[in-house]
């Protein structure tokens, strides 16, 4: 079977990664790219400034990129990633939503609008389900489904595993992320080298409500958000690829750091083509110093979560975790949430 695909602003960094990840899937096959219009036909490997770590596939390579409007995208397309800055997406992606396409978008605008699923395959799939409160809501022929922000994702699941043997009833964050979430632009090399910067626009407040919506509930009709209360602070460090976070969390039921680690290596995973076998990856207490971005950011196709550092506070625990800001965190996301909409027939 073949699921023909787009990408949305495929040339830019996330775009880029869209590419690689869905270069020799199994199912998805990409047969429509689109950028600005300054892009708009040339062949892809005129279009895009290629920074990715592998060359463009050759069909790509020669695709012509088209405008990023339904018109130009074509009707067979099962199909549609989004890697679009979040202003354009806004206008851009309802416009698809009324042609009837299906989005897998990871763009941060409409994440917490009440009928659109924000989605991780291993922690929320049956939110899925409020695809059809989205139909009736909008009156749109296809669907809208996000995925969270780098950071969110890195964290969540890792939560998700707490709760569910402990109960969770806060968490307090800070991370140190990297460059390449800021975009190939974003943080100029002046800025960043021998520096941290200790702030990053927007991005608490997406991990403060993006959590609680992924680990709240859905009825059949209405998403209410999980009761834990969560606080982040995020920084922006100069490593390339790859976010770590500190996360300290308040249960209802304290654990040993023994039962903490196997909660987290035992949530379970789910069986489609880019999900890692395990979730969460736990170093031991014979490795104090991991999980580290340079070494552990690519583990299963960079779509692991690996967290280590686990101690008791007097409230719960403390641990760091850690995930592939790029791959877990925006393009592999889309694509694994594209994935669960066809094992779930929504396309
Ligand atoms: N970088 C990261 O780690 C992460 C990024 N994201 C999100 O993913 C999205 C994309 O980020 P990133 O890839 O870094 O951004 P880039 O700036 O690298 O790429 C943007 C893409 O959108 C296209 N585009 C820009 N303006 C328009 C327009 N007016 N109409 C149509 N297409 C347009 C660009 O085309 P052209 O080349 O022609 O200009 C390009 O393909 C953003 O929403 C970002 O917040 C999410 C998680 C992580
Ligand atoms: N803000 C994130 C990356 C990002 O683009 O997030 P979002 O998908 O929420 O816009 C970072 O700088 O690391």
């Amino acid at each position: 079977m073949t699921v023909s695909v787009g990408i949305l602003g495929a040339t830019g960094a996330v775009g880029q990664r869209f590419i690689q990840l869905l270069d020799g899937h199994p199912t998805f096959e990409i047969d429509a790219l689109t950028a600005s219009e300054s892009s708009a036909g040339k062949p892809y490997r005129e279009a895009a400034k290629w920074r990715a770590d592998s060359p463009i596939p050759e069909d790509v390579a020669e695709t012509v990129v088209g405008k990023t409007h339904p018109d130009d995208v074509g009707d067979d397309i099962d199909l549609l990633f989004s890697s679009l800055p979040s202003g354009v997406a806004s206008e851009v992606e309802p416009e698809f939503l009324e042609a009837g396409y299906v989005v897998s978008s990871n763009s941060s605008n409409d994440r917490m609008a009440e009928d659109v699923p924000l989605t991780i395959p291993e922690i929320n799939p049956g939110h899925l389900d409020l695809i059809e409160v989205q139909r009736d809501n909008r009156g749109w022929d296809g669907a809208l489904i996000k995925n969270p922000n780098c950071s969110t994702i890195t964290m969540v699941p890792t939560l998700a595993a707490l709760d569910a043997e402990f109960g969770l009833d806060r968490a307090d964050v800070t991370t140190l992320q990297a460059v390449s979430g800021a975009g190939y632009s974003g943080v100029t090399s002046m800025e960043i080298i021998d520096n941290a910067i200790p702030h990053i626009g927007g991005e608490e407040n997406k991990m403060e409500t993006e959590s609680r919506k992924l680990l709240g509930s859905f009825d059949g009709a209405e998403l209410s958000l999980h009761g834990a209360s969560v606080n982040a602070s995020c920084n922006r460090i100069p490593t390339l690829d790859g976010h770590l976070e500190s996360v300290f969390v308040d249960l209802d039921d304290a654990p040993t750091p023994d039962e903490a680690r196997d909660a987290l290596e035992s949530f379970p995973g789910v069986d489609l083509p880019s999900a890692p076998d395990q979730l969460i990856h736990v170093f031991g207490e014979d490795q104090p110093d991991r999980p580290q971005p340079r070494l552990d950011r690519n583990r299963d196709n960079g779509m692991a979560i690996s967290a280590g550092g686990v101690q008791p506070t007097d409230t719960g625990l403390k641990y760091n975790c850690l995930a592939h800001n790029t791959l877990r965190g925006a393009a592999g996301a889309s694509i694994l949430n594209g994935e669960l909409l066809l094992e779930e027939g929504w396309i």
